[in-house]
């Protein structure tokens, strides 16, 4: 996190390389700091980098590399160990997710968010409602709280244990496992005198692997697959590069998709996520 910090304070000039960044190169550093995007204020700086099957990171600070790979590898491991856990409670073998996911070359990226504080600006938002794209999300946050979950229709307040780890399902968990497991819509609020930072580790399929329910969960669903096949790198693309609402781009893989109106489709942030 110190080292994020760091990166963050940067002269332009030495991040001005990653700012320029599409949403699919590997390194990533932006700034939402006072932009108004269909009138709410995204307060946010970031660092994205991909972590597996290789680790791209920025030169500088120089100790960044270095702690990255240890972060990634060590969060990487427990993710594992998340889903061997996940897959028994599905009834299935420790190992079905990560064979059909091809987890040994899962991708991998981290996330390094800081959000300024807001100061009297009320209309301030961090991050706008989402789900993350991957399979499994590790988050972990300076003792700010911010980070709000939708649980039953309404915004709860998520307060990780302090020194411990907040755990997120994403979108492809929620496709392999046919809906039994349901990718979390999130947010991100910022702090009136505080300043928030979060970081991320997230992992997911093989950019390659097709991800589908796992047949044994569809066969014994009394209404089948839920989802069909997608390549996870173009559901990443396509999450990445269309303004969509919440976590509508699930909504393209969903068998039994429901009808949006355009209103709902065009009534959306472009979330960096
Ligand atoms: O900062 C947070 O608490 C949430 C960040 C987040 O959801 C993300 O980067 O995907
Ligand atoms: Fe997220």
């Amino acid at each position: 996190m110190d080292a994020c910090k760091e990166l963050f304070s940067l002269p332009a000039e030495e991040k001005a390389e990653y700012m320029d960044a599409a949403p699919m190169d590997p390194v990533r550093v932006g700034t939402g700091f006072n932009s108004a995007v269909d009138g709410a204020k995204l307060w946010r700086d970031y660092l994205k980098m991909f972590a597996h099957p290789d680790l791209h990171c920025p030169a500088k600070p120089a100790n960044l590399r270095g702690t990255a790979t240890e972060y990634a590898t060590r969060t990487r491991g427990l993710m594992l160990e998340l889903t061997a856990a996940i897959s028994e409670s599905l009834g299935l073998d420790g190992g079905r997710i990560a064979e059909a996911l091809n987890l040994e070359r899962c991708f991998q990226i981290l996330v390094g968010n800081h959000y300024p504080p807001a100061g009297p600006d009320v209309g301030a938002i961090g991050l706008p409602t989402h789900s993350d794209h991957g399979l499994l999300t590790l988050l972990f946050q300076n003792g700010v709280d911010g980070l709000q979950v939708k649980h039953s229709g309404e915004w709860l307040l998520a307060k990780p244990v302090p020194g411990s780890f907040f755990v997120i399902a994403g979108d492809q968990l929620e496709i392999v496992s046919n809906g039994r497991y349901k990718a979390v819509l999130h947010r991100a609020l910022v702090d009136g005198e505080q300043a928030r930072m979060s970081f991320l580790s997230l992992i997911g399929p093989c950019l390659d692997a097709v991800v589908e329910p796992i047949p044994e969960l569809a066969r014994e669903a009394p209404e089948g697959a839920q989802f069909r096949g997608i390549k996870y790198m173009e559901y990443m693309e396509h999450q990445q590069s269309n303004r969509l609402k919440e976590n509508a781009a699930l909504d393209i893989v969903r068998v039994h998709r429901e009808i949006l109106t355009r209103e709902d489709s065009l009534n959306s942030y472009p979330v960096d996520v």
